[in-house]
């Protein structure tokens, strides 16, 4: 992504098709904060609940699709 890709006004909403430990979605909020954009929502299809992505997230929110919890994989 392009330094100048982002200004203080770019409100950013992440989407990717599954959150795990919430590793690459916390580092692309980063990136976004990096650049001077605000992220404010992620969205993905599947969340692995037990693993806990949602709250290293926190405070951003997470929208996700469909849970499957550590039982039911
Ligand atoms: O919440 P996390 O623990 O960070 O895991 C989530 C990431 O893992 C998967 O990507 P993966 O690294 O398997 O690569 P790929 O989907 O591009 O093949 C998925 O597409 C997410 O990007
Ligand atoms: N624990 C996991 N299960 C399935 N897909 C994944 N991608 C990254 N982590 C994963």
């Amino acid at each position: 992504m392009h330094v100048d890709a982002l200004d203080e006004a770019t409100r950013v909403v992440i989407i990717d098709d599954l959150i795990a430990t919430g590793g690459t979605m916390c580092a692309a909020v980063e990136l976004i904060s990096q650049l001077g954009g605000e992220t404010i929502e992620c969205a993905v299809i599947i969340e692995l609940v037990d693993l806990d992505g949602r709250a290293k997230l926190s405070p951003v929110p997470l929208y996700s699709l469909v849970s499957f919890h550590e039982d039911e994989a």
